[in-house]
């Protein structure tokens, strides 16, 4: 038997966790160093990347799963409260960051339109390339745990707690309804599905460094 579509999505995550880890967004995250400008850079591409993201889920699974879509949208707003995190120890707010409201970066934008082309192919497959947002972030923060980067002195600790929380649960959660939808779906949709997937987790990376580009 093929092993379930989530665990061949974790696989990628965990194949993928070296590069993460080599990330000099992601180190500063760990040693509590990051420039200001970085800092305000990360978020305001990610509040312009949430707004659409949380867009395209409601519509997503607005096709599969009202219910789902009902229980769990709340989950994405309160990204938010990450950002808070970053915002305090950068000194500043989404107000003051967000107005007037920045360009969209390329990596932003590129991500963005990946997911959204997804979409078209299916529900199922923009479902899969949406995947890799809390897949990647909850295995890294538990990483960052793991290695006790969340040190009460690391002024991003509460960054690393909200994404290793597992209370809430979204990326389980979701992990279990594209292994529900993956035997309704054909061959090759499967496919295109880890396809989509992987190419997520890259742009995560990109993501992630795009914080450290000159503006
Ligand atoms: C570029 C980027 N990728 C992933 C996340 C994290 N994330 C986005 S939606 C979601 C599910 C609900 O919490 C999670 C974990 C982010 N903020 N920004």
């Amino acid at each position: 038997m093929q092993p379930a579509i989530s665990e061949q999505m974790q696989q990628t995550v965990q194949t993928m966790m070296p590069q993460f880890g080599a990330n000099s967004f992601v180190q500063g995250i760990a040693t509590g160093d990051l420039p200001r400008a970085v800092v305000i850079n990360y978020v305001q591409q990610d509040n312009i990347y949430l707004q659409r993201f949380l867009n395209l889920y409601q519509r997503v699974l607005g096709q599969l799963s009202p219910e789902l879509l009902a229980n769990t949208e709340h989950d994405i707003r309160m990204e938010n409260g990450a950002h808070q995190v970053l915002l305090q120890a950068a000194q500043t707010t989404t107000k003051e960051i967000m107005t007037p409201w920045p360009p969209t970066k390329n990596v932003t934008q590129t991500y963005l339109q990946h997911m959204e082309s997804a979409a078209k192919q299916s529900a199922f497959i923009g479902l899969a390339s949406m995947q890799a947002c809390p897949a990647v972030y909850v295995t890294l923060a538990n990483q960052l745990v793991a290695k006790d980067a969340n040190v009460p002195t690391n002024p991003f600790a509460a960054w690393i707690n909200f994404y290793a929380g597992t209370d809430d649960g979204f990326d389980q959660t979701m992990f279990h309804e594209l292994d529900q939808l993956s035997p309704t779906v054909a061959n090759e949709d499967r496919q295109e599905a880890l396809v989509v997937f992987q190419k997520s987790c890259e742009y995560e990376l990109a993501f992630f460094a795009q914080a450290e580009e000159e503006n």
